[in-house]
């Protein structure tokens, strides 16, 4: 059965290379060339959108970027449509750049606001513009020549425009398999985790937005020579929400659900444009009322879309375990035993009136096992945000090493050496167990998008998986490394994230709440999983509310009360302590 994931591809895409040369109609290579142009938006719909989370209702414009940049050299210009292709490309660059710099550090209902508006300026734009034929556009645009071979409009043209949509596929495939893809995969879960392992979220959105528009305009310079012709319809708004219904029809997170969702639109659409007006006795678009009705019942019963179920059949291949013997990855020099590492200096945190972190203060040095407890709400989480760069200081300093950190992004934080779980698991539910761990190694790689693409990544990725196995053992889970991080029960979770913290070969590890929620067993495996790090040396934080288990793994503990720092001492001390008691049983003291 495996052999069908690894067939399939070739398969289809022999398939669309020698469909020209095949006895079928000229109608049916002018559908597939429609599919194939629309295939390679759509690709980029489901990086952006699928895969990045990001929305976009705008792509359509990066299409009309590509198809008048072809239609203006080569008929105004006169010009190669090969320079053409360049520099189309190299002008939804500079645009996507641009409006990614402007809008991409929107959130929520904000971006796709925004996608919408500079979709209907650059319609607009080209509609208006005298040098571009105002709404007429431009007619007569040659047809392609290639090693003096003329592509025409039809089966020659096929070939490349498959070419094209087939390498995109398979470049986009590569990069969601690699280093910078599970960056960008990260990117949906929000940015808190992805910063803490070192990953500029704005600049994989950023990167992500580019390759999306590269796609579009790309697919927008075939359209013209398709087309001999460019005016703005094509490129309108309802083009760009088409575009995405077609991302979620197919599967909007799955590189052939893009292909899916082309096809099945296309193809549906014509048949539509035919029977409705006949049925309905009148003519008219039809076919728009039904895919607003279609779109409605996806999004209700299959929100994963159409390439879902085929997914879902196929049987899923654990990645080949080919990284035995791979060179270890770079890792920091150890801090000596006792050497001062974390110095929090007063640091206080105001959310409006609440002063939720009050001037507290305490130190960790190498090898430390510090725990952080206090009643709910008492500042430790908010204490840990501090420190970790999630939130910004009000007042007060935090040092490493002797360096301040106050104030740096949480990744700078990261890169330092400090690594952290989080109360909540964040992780990326439909990575593995082992590709969420490697995320974690990702400062200690340096393998871009493109070597990705191209797949010149692999022997990087051999060192990222094996120092993430290495890690899995280091705390017991090896053997589920293949399993889907979002179907394990919460202390397997835990463990994982654990495991992907120490895969960013940290010299402190602040553990937020690492028990909470874990059954008895789970939170022994856990207690044994922390006391050998410390017998390794690392240096630990954490935050726990589970007694018994601080107290029996800390070697110092900090007790917080309403934002304070009630006291510090040993867990001795901290149990003998009156006041610590009338803090947790909420008397006076
Ligand atoms: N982003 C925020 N905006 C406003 N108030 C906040 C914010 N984050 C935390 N707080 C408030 O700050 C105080 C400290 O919260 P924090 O989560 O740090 O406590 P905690 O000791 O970690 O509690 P718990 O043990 O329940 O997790 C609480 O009163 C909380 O409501």
């Amino acid at each position: 059965m495996q052999g069908i994931r690894r067939f399939a591809f070739p398969a289809f895409a022999l398939l669309m290379l020698l469909l020209p040369a095949l006895p079928v109609p000229d109608f049916w290579i002018a559908q597939s060339n429609y599919i194939g142009l629309y295939a390679l938006v759509t690709l980029g719909l489901v990086l952006l959108t699928g895969v990045a989370g990001l929305i976009s209702f705008g792509q359509a414009a990066f299409v009309g970027v590509g198809a008048y940049t072809a239609a203006y050299m080569s008929v105004t210009l006169s010009l190669s449509p090969w320079l053409a292709l360049l520099v189309g490309v190299a002008l939804a660059v500079a645009a996507a750049l641009v409006l990614g710099a402007v809008t991409l550090r929107m959130s929520g209902h904000y971006l796709p606001l925004a996608t919408i508006a500079w979709g209907l300026a650059l319609y607009y734009t080209m509609g208006n513009m005298e040098f571009l034929g105002k709404y007429d556009g431009i007619l007569g645009v040659p047809t392609l020549k290639l090693f003096g071979m003329d592509l025409g409009t039809g089966r020659g043209l096929h070939v490349l425009i498959w070419v094209m949509a087939l390498l995109a596929a398979w470049a986009a495939s590569n990069l969601l398999d690699s280093r910078p893809g599970r960056a960008i995969r990260s990117l949906k879960s929000g940015a808190t985790m992805a910063e803490a392992m070192g990953i500029s979220t704005f600049r994989y959105k950023l990167a992500v937005f580019v390759l999306a528009a590269v796609l579009a305009a790309v697919s927008g310079w075939l359209f013209a020579f398709f087309q001999r012709t460019v005016n703005p319809t094509p490129f309108a708004l309802s083009k760009g929400i088409e575009y995405l219904f077609m991302a979620v029809l197919g599967g909007i997170s799955y590189v052939w659900g893009a292909f899916l969702g082309s096809g099945a639109v296309k193809l549906v659409e014509d048949q539509l444009q035919v029977l409705l007006p006949r049925l309905i006795g009148a003519s008219g678009n039809f076919e728009t009322i039904v895919f607003g009705v279609v779109l409605i019942v996806v999004l209700k019963f299959a929100p994963d879309g159409l390439w879902s179920f085929v997914v879902r059949r196929l049987p899923r291949a654990d990645r080949k375990r080919d990284w035995d013997g791979a060179a270890p990855l770079p890792a920091r020099p150890k801090p000596a035993h006792g050497e001062p590492l974390l110095q929090v200096e007063a640091v206080r945190k105001t959310f409006g009136g609440l002063t939720a972190v009050n001037d507290v203060s305490f130190a960790i040095a190498a090898g430390d096992i510090v725990g952080l407890i206090g009643p709910n709400g008492a500042g430790k989480s908010t204490t840990f945000n501090l420190i970790t760069g999630v939130l910004a200081l009000s007042a007060g300093q935090v040092r490493w090493r002797g360096e301040p950190i106050g104030g740096l992004p949480s990744r700078e934080i990261a890169r330092r050496g400090i690594s952290r779980t989080f109360q909540h698991v964040k992780m990326i539910p439909d990575m593995t167990v082992l590709e969420n761990v490697a995320l974690g190694g990702y400062m200690r790689g340096s393998s871009g998008s493109v070597r990705a693409m191209l797949r010149l990544d692999r022997e990087e990725e051999r060192r990222l998986f094996a120092e993430a196995e290495r890690q899995l053992a280091r705390i017991g889970i090896a053997d589920r490394m293949h399993e889907m991080a979002g179907n394990l029960a919460l202390g397997p979770q835990r463990l994982m994230e654990i495991a992907r913290a120490l895969c960013t070969d940290p010299a402190l590890l602040l553990l937020d709440e690492p028990a909470a929620g874990l059954r008895h067993k789970e939170k022994q495996a856990l207690g044994d999983v922390l006391r050998q790090l410390k017998a390794e040396g690392m240096s630990l934080l954490l935050v726990e509310h589970d007694m018994e288990f601080v107290m029996g793994l800390t070697d110092r503990i900090v007790v917080m009360e309403f934002g304070t720092r009630l006291m510090e001492g040993t867990p001795a001390q901290v149990q003998a302590s009156p006041a610590v008691r009338a803090a947790y049983l909420g008397t006076d003291h």
